[in-house]
Parts: C-alpha cells; structure tokens; sequence
C-alpha cells in the first residue's frame, strides 16, 4: 500500500503535504506518529475513502467496504448494551452471526450486559474498538485510540489491535503515546515538514538517532 508523490492544499490554501511518499507494510502495525495538526488524521481520511482518493496516487489499498475505520469519539446510543452494540457491528459484515459473550474478551465479559450509558469513556472506547476488530476487512484504521486513557485500558487496546496484525490484518494508526507501543511488527512512519520524515522500526529509528527510547527518537526526527 504506497501513497507515491502526493501534494494537498487544504481549502484556505496552506499546503498540508508536499511530494510525500509513503509505504505501509502488510500484516503490520504501521503507527504515523507526528505533531498536532501535521495531517495525520487527513491522511486517514484519504487511505479510508472518507475524502475521495480516486484519481490520487493512492496505490494498492482496499476499497472503502474492506476497511474498517475508527475516527476520534465514540459515538452511540445509551439505552444500547455493549453486547447489544458489539452484535450490530459484528453483524454488519456476518448478518446471520450469534454473537455471545463468550466470544467477547475477557476484559468485556463483565459488562455486557451493562448500557453503554452507565459506562466511562475508557470503556465506551474499548468496546467500539472491539466492534470494529470483530468486523472482518483487509484493513484497520486507527485514530489515536488510546489517547485519554488509563493505562490499563491503553494496554487492553493495543493487546487488541496487535492481534490483529498477528492474525495478518494490516493496521494503520495514529498516536501521540509512546509507551505501549507494540515493539515487534511495527512500522514506523513519521508525518513532518509535509512528508514523511522517517520510516522504519522502532530499533532503526533508535539506531538511526542514536536514541535509547522511541521518545527521543521521535523527538529529534521531527526537530
Ligand atoms: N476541511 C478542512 N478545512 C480547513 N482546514 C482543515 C480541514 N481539515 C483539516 N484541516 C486542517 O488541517 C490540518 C491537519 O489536521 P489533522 O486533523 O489532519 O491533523 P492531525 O495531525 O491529525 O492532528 P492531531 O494530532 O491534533 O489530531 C490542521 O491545521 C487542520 O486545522
């Protein structure tokens, strides 16, 4: 899946990126990492078909009904139960699916029979995420999902999405934290000066900086 060569001007004009070229690597976790307001999240919203790409240099990705998306924000309705939620999600793509609970992971178990009402916001996000992970496409899509979570439900998380890849799914995601990352399958791509800055794993970037950790190696890629 590459983006070859590709420039965007948003509406008022500023140019968002420049000639940026991208690779994201098959049945890995591939994390764009990047400043506030670098274009992270427009540059999902391309790869997922939200803005249309047809006729960009969009090369080997899915078509919009293969992927899943998870944007910013759990939406959804407080009456619902979360094993209620997880069903319709699930039967999007399987509509003569069962879904039971004991196919929810353990840390959902316990509350599903619970109304997403009476849930925090942590757990409201866990359970979309589950939602979108159980639907069955070619590729995931992940906008910063951790981000304002303890870090019990970050870890739950990114346990979840790392199955993905395990199971050959190919994940793209966006993230400002450092310390959950997943170490192994992962490919790293930095968003900086319009285009992508860096691209490799962890330990190349580390080696590449001359970093002991992701932070400082992020820190110096995008000074
Ligand atoms: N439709 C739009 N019209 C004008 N400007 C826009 C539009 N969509 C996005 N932008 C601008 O594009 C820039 C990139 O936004 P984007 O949300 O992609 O960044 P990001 O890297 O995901 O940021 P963050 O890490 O804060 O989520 C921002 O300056 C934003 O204000």
């Amino acid at each position: 899946m590459r983006i070859q060569d590709f420039s965007y001007q948003l509406p008022d004009g500023r140019v968002l990126f420049d000639h940026l070229t991208a690779d994201f690597e098959p049945g890995k976790v591939n994390i764009l990492l990047g400043v506030n307001g670098v274009g992270k999240t427009t540059l999902l919203d391309f790869i997922a078909g939200v803005s249309e790409r047809q006729d960009l240099p969009f090369e080997g990705f899915p078509e919009m009904s293969r992927i899943a998306y998870q944007m910013q924000g759990a939406p959804f309705t407080g009456s619902a139960k979360v094993i209620d939620a997880i069903r319709m999600m699930v039967n999007l793509d399987r509509p003569a699916a069962n879904f039971e609970v004991s196919q929810l992971p353990e840390s959902l178990k316990d509350i599903a029979n619970s109304h997403f009402r009476d849930l925090s916001g942590g757990q409201r996000r866990l359970v979309i995420l589950e939602g979108i992970c159980q639907l069955q496409r070619d590729l995931y899509l992940f906008d910063e999902p951790e981000s304002g979570l303890d870090v019990k439900i970050a870890v739950q998380m990114m346990t979840r999405i790392k199955a993905l890849a395990a199971k050959g799914k190919t994940v793209i995601m966006t993230t400002h934290q450092f310390r959950n990352l997943p170490e192994d399958n992962v490919h790293l791509l930095v968003l900086a000066g319009k285009c992508i800055a860096f691209t490799g794993t962890p330990a190349e970037l580390m080696a590449e900086t001359n970093t002991q950790s992701l932070e400082d190696a992020y820190l110096k890629t995008d000074s």
